[in-house]
């Protein structure tokens, strides 16, 4: 296997783009049997690692998914653990089979088993194509409610891999799931990933493929340049509205996370400015501003008709921006005139941009995000517990789940001047955008974390620099 395999091991699959991986990975020289051994060793040690030297009963269903359970088995058996297998169903693959014929501890019925210390559960992954049946639904719950840790292999069972969604009410919840070869897009999308616990990665050494979404990864940032100026690390120019609240909160993070220079301007100025920050009455100046890198519109903008031609009017200054909040709501295609955009909607406001660009609506987040980022050439953070970015031109980045304390008012503020501050920070074309959105995105997470429980939108705004700080590998004083 090559040595750095991060960037492979960040990408997230399909069911179908996981099957094309197999393939490639037989077509080179392997076995299903091989990456059975690998994939079911891989997560066995993990299995190993919650049990200690505990009891485990590990439940196989009919595919290669129950067949990684027989190995999961054997391998603890191995390492000295008290292992018994219940076997929901006989194994119908080849694989299954041998891996089953390999395994010498105990079978034992499902009515047999006593309180134990962890169940893996190993009934389906990802060729799951529909409901559990009423008897294995019964079945994983009652002996997931007998063990003190419960974990999943692949994919909890009852989820969809593609999609996310519970093709049965009442699954249990798992305090693991192990992913063997790839991330799968359920690992990253709501409901399945709030079921899931801790999730972790089992190396069988897939292939990069072309088109696959990816996770979103912590940013490498460099300090400014030894002779930079507050101009040339980026101004941001933030157009606010009625209720300049919502922009100070922009502001408050964006001053943390990098650009040199941050301006608001403002009908009426906040009661309480910090003293960094410079605001100004002149909304029309601060567009003409050639010093002026980037701009955001939206927060605290307002849905009025001067709020319209505010949006208008900074959208024609032709900067990269980032749209938020009400502006995506007074959003129309034809307002968006070549500035390279960045448009940051909750479910909400999604719904209102789907309406204006005459988009149904209809299929999965990312797909809605992808199709939005395709009609309107913008770059598309769609947000929610399961935040996801999808660019022009296909690139789907998702977000690991972050705090869900980040449910408070005025986080999207926060993570909209964060993203803001990013794109002041970068040139200005397609590419640099997205990676604006990903680093706002990641100190937006990062920050949460940090703040711990409970925090104000304020307060995650201040973290802010902290993540920041955390993205600098040593370097961050600019010295040597
Ligand atoms: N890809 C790789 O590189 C590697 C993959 N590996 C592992 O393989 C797993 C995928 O294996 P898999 O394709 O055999 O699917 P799996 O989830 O075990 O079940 C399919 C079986 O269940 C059946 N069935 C489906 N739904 C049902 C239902 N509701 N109720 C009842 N039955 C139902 C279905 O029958 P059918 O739909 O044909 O009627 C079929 O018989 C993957 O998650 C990972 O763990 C690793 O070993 C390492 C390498
Ligand atoms: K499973």
């Amino acid at each position: 296997m090559p040595r750095c395999r991060e960037p492979v091991l960040s990408q997230v699959l399909t069911v179908a783009q996981m099957r094309a991986a197999e393939e490639d990975l037989i077509a080179a020289g392997s076995t299903v049997d091989a990456l059975m051994q690998l994939a079911g060793r891989g997560a066995g040690e993990w299995v190993r690692r919650i049990a200690g030297g505990g009891s485990v009963t590990v439940l196989c269903g009919p595919g290669n998914n129950g067949g990684d359970g027989w190995v999961i088995a054997e391998y603890l058996r191995e390492h000295g653990n008290a292992v018994q297998v219940v076997q929901a169903r006989e194994p119908v693959t080849d694989a299954a089979r041998n891996a089953k014929a390999l395994y010498r501890g105990a079978v034992v019925s499902a009515g047999s088993v006593t309180a134990g210390d962890v169940f893996v559960d190993c009934l389906f992954g990802s060729g799951l194509t529909r409901a559990l049946p009423d008897d294995l639904l019964a079945l994983l719950c009652d002996l997931a409610a007998l063990h003190r840790h419960r974990i999943a292999i692949d994919l909890p069972s009852g989820i969809e891999s593609d999609s996310g969604a519970a093709l049965n009410e009442g699954l249990p919840e798992w305090s693991l799931t192990v992913a063997l070869g790839a991330w799968k897009h359920a690992h990253f999308a709501m409901p399945a990933c709030s079921k899931m616990g801790a999730v972790r990665l089992v190396d069988i050494g897939v292939a990069a493929l072309p088109g696959a979404a990816r996770v979103l990864a912590k940013p490498k940032l460099e300090a400014p340049a030894a002779d930079a100026h507050k101009y040339r690390r980026g101004m941001l120019g933030i157009v606010a509205g009625e209720m300049p609240g919502a922009a100070l909160l922009a502001a408050t993070a964006a001053l943390r996370a990098g650009a040199g220079y941050v301006k608001l301007a403002a009908q009426a100025a906040p009661l309480v400015v910090p003293p960094e920050l410079v605001v100004t009455g002149d909304a029309a100046g601060m567009l003409a501003d050639a010093r002026t890198s980037a701009l955001l519109v939206g927060p605290g903008l307002g849905r009025s008709d001067e709020a319209s031609r505010l949006l208008a009017a900074a959208l024609h200054a032709g900067r990269p921006t980032v749209v938020d909040a009400d502006a995506l709501v007074l959003l129309r295609p034809a307002m968006l005139s070549g500035a390279q955009c960045i448009l940051t909607p909750h479910e909400g406001e999604m719904s209102a941009l789907e309406r204006a660009f005459g988009l149904s609506g209809a299929g999965l987040r990312r797909d809605r995000a992808l199709a939005l980022a395709e009609v309107s050439g913008a770059v598309v953070v769609l947000k929610g517990p399961d935040t996801l970015i999808a660019a022009p031109g296909g690139e789907t980045v998702l977000a690991p789940r972050a705090s869900s304390w980040l449910s408070v008012a005025g986080t999207g503020d926060v993570l909209a001047g964060a993203i803001a501050s990013r794109l002041a920070t970068h040139c200005q074309d397609l590419e640099q955008a997205l990676r604006a959105a990903e680093e706002g995105l990641w100190l937006h997470g990062e920050a949460a974390r940090l703040c711990g429980p409970a925090f104000t939108a304020g307060e995650l705004a201040h973290a802010v620099q902290a993540a920041l700080k955390a993205c600098h590998g040593g370097g961050y004083e600019g010295t040597s």
